[in-house]
């Protein structure tokens, strides 16, 4: 019998970029009407890089939230060369930052602040280890001369294997892994590392960007790689292995910004992401590892309790219509289409009219 109904305990967004101001004000709904909690993204221009900004930052996004949703933002800072290690201490005391992360400079959007010499981060490192403050990580060399499509997986080995030698201690987050050396590397590596995948990863390789006329609105980062890897990260994420877990890397960019000779990295993917993620875990025979990629793997990895609600997915008869594009005060953003009709919805999610403030 195939299934038509699935409950789950209600998932995390581990990585989620909800901006700021007016962009923020019409994204943050389409979370937080299906998260509970997401990890929120520093990478705003300025950075969020002290405990300061985080609590600014965070009290800017409650102050946003409809007022029916029930939604946790955990606040990252963003680690620069020059992060004073005591004020990451006093944030973490406070309740205030669930992870720090590293943008090696230039990888990728307002990444300018990031990261050039790794050996100038390791006593911040060393510190994270001993607090207990995990580390996500964007994981991309930048070097000119490393094809783009090859970053990640020399990242893993330039990089990664270095900061794990150094500070064995320290859990590490490699965030939206695109190849088959980040699942290989996770599955793996010890218990102090884990991976996030996002929902467009599952579903589209760098065809669907690159065949029949470039399409922008496929344009992230990491890139969308091969057919095998994303192969790969299917078989990870539907493997209910505790290593890996949802984090959609949702990354709204105007159209205006998306569609121009120099395009922004990223999609916009939250508003039909769990429909889109029912639809692949179906197609994998995997429905009953839904909840841990969504629900559990993430709080176990970062150490919180899983959500206590719960929500429902129904497969309709028919396929509904997520909008192909929203608009924001400052232009039209396009929502992710995954190439498929969507049968699956989650019922009694709190839309984005529910409660919404005008
Ligand atoms: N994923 C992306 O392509 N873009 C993200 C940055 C990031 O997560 O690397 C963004 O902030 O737009
Ligand atoms: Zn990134
Ligand atoms: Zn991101």
């Amino acid at each position: 019998m195939t299934a038509t109904e699935l409950t789950l305990r209600r998932p995390d967004d581990w990585h989620l970029h909800l901006r700021d101001g007016a962009m923020m004000r019409t994204v943050l709904p389409y979370s937080s009407g299906n998260f509970a909690r997401a990890i929120i993204m520093p990478n705003l221009v300025p950075p969020v890089v002290r405990g300061d900004d985080a609590r600014a930052y965070r009290d800017r996004i409650l102050a946003a939230l409809p007022p029916r949703h029930d939604f946790t933002p955990l606040m990252t800072l963003y680690l620069t060369e020059t992060t004073d290690a005591d004020d990451v201490a006093k944030a973490h005391e406070a309740g205030l930052v669930s992870a720090l992360k590293l943008y090696p400079a230039g990888a990728t959007t307002n990444s300018d602040s990031g990261v050039r010499d790794i050996d100038r981060i390791m006593p911040v490192l060393e510190r994270m280890a001993l607090l207990g403050i995990p580390l996500c990580v964007h994981g991309e060399v930048t070097d000119p001369a490393i094809d783009i499509f090859d970053r990640e997986a020399v990242f893993i080995e330039k990089v990664l294997r270095r900061i794990v030698d150094r500070v064995p201690e320290l859990r590490i987050i490699m965030e939206h892994i695109t190849t088959e050396e980040g699942v290989q590397y996770v599955w793996e590596g010890g218990p102090n590392i884990a991976a996030t995948i996002t929902t467009h990863h599952l579903i589209i390789n760098r065809n669907a960007m690159l065949v029949g006329g470039i399409r922008p609105h496929y344009y992230c980062l990491p890139v969308a790689k091969r057919e095998k890897h994303r192969l790969a990260l299917r078989r990870a994420a539907t493997s209910g292995n505790e290593k890996f877990f949802l984090g959609t890397d949702s990354a709204p960019h105007l159209d205006a910004r998306k569609e121009s000779a120099c395009g922004c990295a990223g999609m916009f993917t939250a508003p039909n992401t769990l429909s889109c993620l029912a639809h692949v875990f179906e197609e994998e025979a995997a429905l009953d590892h839904l909840e841990a990629f969504a629900s559990l793997n993430g709080p176990a990895f970062y150490r919180l309790p899983p959500n206590d609600t719960r929500i429902r997915l129904v497969k309709r008869e028919v396929p509904f219509d997520v909008p192909a594009k929203i608009a924001t005060d400052e232009g039209m953003l396009t929502v992710f289409d995954p190439g498929f009709p969507l049968y699956w919805h989650p019922e009694d999610a709190l839309s984005v009219d529910q409660g919404a403030k005008p």
